[in-house]
């Protein structure tokens, strides 16, 4: 299959496009394929048909791709109870770990914004965060642009499991 990544930047990040051109992976440490790329994003869009938002009838859907190559997939379920609504992409990371999955290489998130691109809720962004602070997080288009960050760029000077391992003062009795 023929595809073509046009790279434009905001000054800080790659905005990409995937418009046509030649099969074969891109250049940099474990960036994804092309084929690989388009089909998660196509996973993402697809999954984002289930989404169930008859409250804010906002549609979003994540493709996430493990390191041993599965790719899970969840959209966002909303509750009318409010706060029990649960993203897009915590129910395809949920789903990872349910099947034993941890070991995570990146994550593409579709909505139908059409002028900017889905960002990830912070609550989201501190869950990649329990699984490496090094990944990749695509967010998406409709029309299939995308911007690539890692976890990292998302959170800075992040919070994570192995920070309560550190050393800490001596408490007793909670004191
Ligand atoms: O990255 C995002 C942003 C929003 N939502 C969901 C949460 C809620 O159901 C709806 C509106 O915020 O969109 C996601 O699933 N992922
Ligand atoms: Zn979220």
């Amino acid at each position: 299959m023929l595809v073509l990544l046009l790279l434009q930047s905001d000054g800080q990040h790659d905005l990409c496009r995937i418009v046509e051109g030649r099969e074969g992976l891109l250049p940099g440490e474990g960036a994804l394929s092309e084929d690989m790329l388009k089909k998660m994003i196509s996973e993402a869009d697809k999954v984002k048909t289930h989404a169930y938002c008859p409250y804010s009838q906002f549609r979003v859907g994540a493709a996430l791709l493990t390191t041993d190559h599965h790719i899970y997939t969840g959209c966002n379920v909303e509750n009318a109870c409010n706060n029990l609504g649960v993203c897009a992409e915590r129910n395809a990371m949920a789903k990872a770990v349910s099947e034993g999955c941890r070991s995570f290489r990146a994550i593409v998130i579709s909505s139908d914004l059409c002028e900017q691109f889905i960002s990830p809720c912070g609550g989201c962004r501190q869950f990649m965060r329990e699984f490496g602070a090094n990944w990749d997080v695509y967010l998406t288009k409709p029309d299939s642009s995308y911007l690539k960050m890692t976890v990292d760029e998302l959170l800075p000077i992040s919070f994570g499991p192995e920070d309560l391992s550190m050393k800490k003062l001596q408490i007793q009795n909670g004191h």
